[in-house]
């Protein structure tokens, strides 16, 4: 496996573009050579080939020399919010989307979720953050123009963009059956993160997005565009767990931790499905409307040990949303023996694993993504049936700043969507 020496500081201002290449190539700086090498075939110059097992980071940016050849024959301006360094501010950032190809699809956003992911990743708490970086992943909108060969969206129609823009479509995660893009070595997230032309992906915080047709969903004619977008990712990521490990069946009984954006569609969702639905929260701040609005069926608040006590082997699963460290050990309790804890939020630390708890009950520990398109798409017609939307609270762009720190003191019922047509002119 070769390895790439990490770069100075100075080598990195001479070579941004390698950089951020080798922050999604390699982040550890070992690199897989076979993937190494169809990033050479993509990106750099098809005639070179790896020679050795150590190169330095001079090798590697030479291995990427290849000019950025952006598609840029008449790129349309876009406006967006941009974060330019991990200090959480955003600003008005002016930048170029590719002209429409054969396969694409524009689309005029209206409406874009606030995850927690954009808070984590315009502040760098995962690390290798790319900047500028225009943020968003729970986009809606109107297509305004379609490419030749595109068959499903034609102008007019109302269009959702989710986590990720592209893939290479012919891996076994991509192919069918699994259609699972996410686990794609080459999946292209929706922003902080490389594209194939070499240009960094931006995200919905901005004025208009051309996407290929195979990464743009189809949205319920039923539901506003406001409460659906946060189902292009919130809505996705608690819905793929709960089919995939089997916590879906009408009757079982399931836990959601943490009561966020989220956590707030993982009841629902559960809800639709006629699963038995307990949340579990740190105060009881939001067991009202948890009870009587989300339809939860119980509450528990984590510090209540007698609460804790009595609900203790009693769910076949949890769905665990929390976005700093906690306990787990308080959850795996929880569980029957053969029960199924699921972690879906990221806390930039580790979390201690309570191995004896898992071991006693043979819990299973997974984790999981959001979820591929097909699933994407099964998931949003399933909340058209169901007339299951997001509870939000629409916010204009300049509002972002506000709404970061409200997310962080976990003020949120239960998602901020920014209305875009409304305060971001092109
Ligand atoms: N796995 C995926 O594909 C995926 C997709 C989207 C988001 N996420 C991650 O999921 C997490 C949640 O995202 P969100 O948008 O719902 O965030 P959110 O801020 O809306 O909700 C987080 C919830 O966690 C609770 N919480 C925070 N700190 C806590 C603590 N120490 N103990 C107990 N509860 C605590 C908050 O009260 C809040 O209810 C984030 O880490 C986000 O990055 C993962
Ligand atoms: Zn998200
Ligand atoms: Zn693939």
């Amino acid at each position: 496996m070769p390895r790439v020496h990490l770069p100075s500081s100075a080598e990195i201002s001479a070579h941004p573009r390698e950089f951020a290449l080798l922050r999604q190539v390699a982040p550890s700086g070992e690199a897989d050579a076979e993937v190494l090498q169809e990033y050479i075939k993509l990106y750099g110059e098809t005639s070179k080939t790896l020679s050795n097992d150590e190169i330095s980071f001079a090798e590697f940016a030479a291995l990427f020399s290849k000019p950025s050849n952006s598609r840029s024959e008449t790129p349309t301006n876009c406006v967006g919010y941009a974060a330019r360094d991990k200090s959480g501010v955003l600003s008005p950032f002016i930048f170029n989307r590719r002209p429409v190809g054969p396969t694409d699809v524009r689309i005029q956003i209206t409406h874009a979720g606030i995850c927690h992911s954009d808070l984590h990743q315009v502040k760098n708490e995962w690390g290798g953050s790319l900047y500028p970086m225009v943020p968003g992943h729970e986009i809606v909108g109107i297509v305004t123009e379609v490419g030749t060969e595109v068959k499903k969206f034609k102008p007019g129609d109302r269009a959702g963009v989710g986590c990720m823009v592209d893939s290479c479509g012919t891996c076994d995660m991509c192919a069918e059956p699994r259609g699972e893009e996410q686990f794609c070595k080459r999946c292209v997230y929706t922003y902080n993160c490389m594209q194939p032309d070499g240009t960094i992906a931006q995200g919905g915080y901005s004025t208009h997005i051309v996407v290929t047709e195979k990464f743009v969903l189809r949205l319920p004619e039923n539901l506003p565009l406001d409460v659906t977008a946060p189902l292009l990712c919130a809505g996705i990521t608690v819905y793929s767990p709960m089919k995939h490990y089997g916590l879906d069946k009408a009757g079982m009984k399931l836990g959601v931790v943490g009561l966020g954006g989220l956590g707030h569609m993982a009841v629902k969702i559960a809800k639709g499905m006629g699963v038995h639905v307990t949340v579990i929260s740190t105060s009881l701040k939001k067991k009202d409307e948890a009870l009587t609005v989300l339809k939860a069926d119980e509450f528990i608040v984590s510090s209540d040990t007698e609460a804790m006590t009595a609900a203790a082997g009693s769910l076949d699963g949890i769905i665990d949303t929390v976005s700093a460290k906690h306990d787990l050990g308080a959850l795996v309790s929880l569980v029957k023996v053969d029960g199924k804890v699921v972690l879906v939020g990221v806390p930039d630390v580790p979390l201690d694993l309570p191995t004896a708890a898992l071991i006693f009950k043979r819990v299973i520990l997974g984790g999981s993504i959001i979820g591929g398109i097909k699933e994407t798409q099964e998931m949003l017609d399933f909340c058209a049936e169901k007339g299951i939307g997001a509870s939000i609270e629409e916010v204009s762009i300049d509002y972002v700043h506000t709404a970061y720190e409200r997310m962080i003191r976990s003020d949120v019922r239960y998602r901020f969507v920014i209305d875009i047509q409304g305060s971001l002119i092109n």
